[in-house]
């Protein structure tokens, strides 16, 4: 059954996330002037994050922006602890794991936010956990990285486990909504990449939607980038996909 949904503008706007993969700072900021005024999430990645530190991403927040900080950590419990408590301090909206370190270390994410903001009367981030790529085909999945079963089951299955661990919620393809919110209740959140408009160049993405697919299968936040950021025009690229979101 489709999950017929009807938005504003503003909260279509307020479900994309963009993702600002750019080297720099200054490159970040030229695409942050040409969305001047759209109420759209920001999603910072490693690359940015690696380039321009915490800093950048404190005048972010200074200036009323929603961030996703994906750094995707995967690590032993305790230095993930760590990470997520220092994550927490810097004020952003959504940080992310990987659900691949198992039950411990994901519990430890939650451990090391909320003892970053204890006393401070601050709501912690939400915390999330990558399943499984969406540059990850069910080929790549059995024959390069040896899990068995179809891409959807090892989705729902770490989708299981992270909300078993008290996550928020999963990273995941638009094409895996349904089946996980079936899984883990519709309020587990969703974020999902893999997102081409019609006739967008897939790139290195395997498991994809268009927006207007992505919402109606359920989905809470859509991470999209290079759609965006590649485009010869990113402001009418982005208010196109607002525009494909708001209409039926
Ligand atoms: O955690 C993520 O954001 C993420 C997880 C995933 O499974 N797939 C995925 O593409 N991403 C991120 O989502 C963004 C997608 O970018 P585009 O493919 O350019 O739209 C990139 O910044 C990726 O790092």
């Amino acid at each position: 059954m489709s999950n017929v949904r009807t938005l504003t503008r503003e909260e279509a706007a307020s479900r994309v996330m963009v993702a600002l993969d750019y080297p720099n700072a200054e490159a970040a900021e030229g695409l942050l002037r040409e969305l001047d005024g759209i109420p759209c999430f920001l999603k910072v990645g490693m690359q940015l994050y690696y380039a321009a530190g915490p800093s950048f991403i404190e005048g972010l927040k200074k200036r009323g922006y929603h961030i996703f900080l994906d750094l995707k950590m995967h690590d032993i419990p305790n230095t993930v602890k760590g990470g997520a408590n220092s994550i927490a301090k810097l004020g952003v909206d959504v940080f992310n794991v990987h659900a691949a370190g198992g039950l411990k270390m994901m519990e430890a994410a939650v451990e090391g936010a909320e003892l970053a903001l204890a006393g401070t009367g601050l709501q912690r981030p939400l915390i999330i956990a990558v399943t499984q790529l969406t540059s990850t085909s069910q080929v790549v999945l059995n024959e390069e990285i040896g899990i068995e079963g179809t891409v959807e089951q090892a989705v729902v299955r770490y989708a299981q486990l992270t909300r078993q661990a008290g996550l928020d919620g999963v990273v995941a393809s638009p094409q895996e909504v349904r089946l996980i919110k079936n899984a883990c209740g519709q309020a587990f959140k969703t974020i999902t990449p893999g997102i081409r408009p019609a006739g967008a160049d897939i790139g290195d993405q395997s498991r994809i939607m268009t927006p207007r697919q992505a919402l109606d299968a359920g989905t809470d936040y859509m991470v999209i980038g290079r759609p965006i950021t590649s485009a010869a025009d990113p402001r009418t690229a982005l208010e196109t996909i607002i525009k494909e979101l708001v209409e039926r």
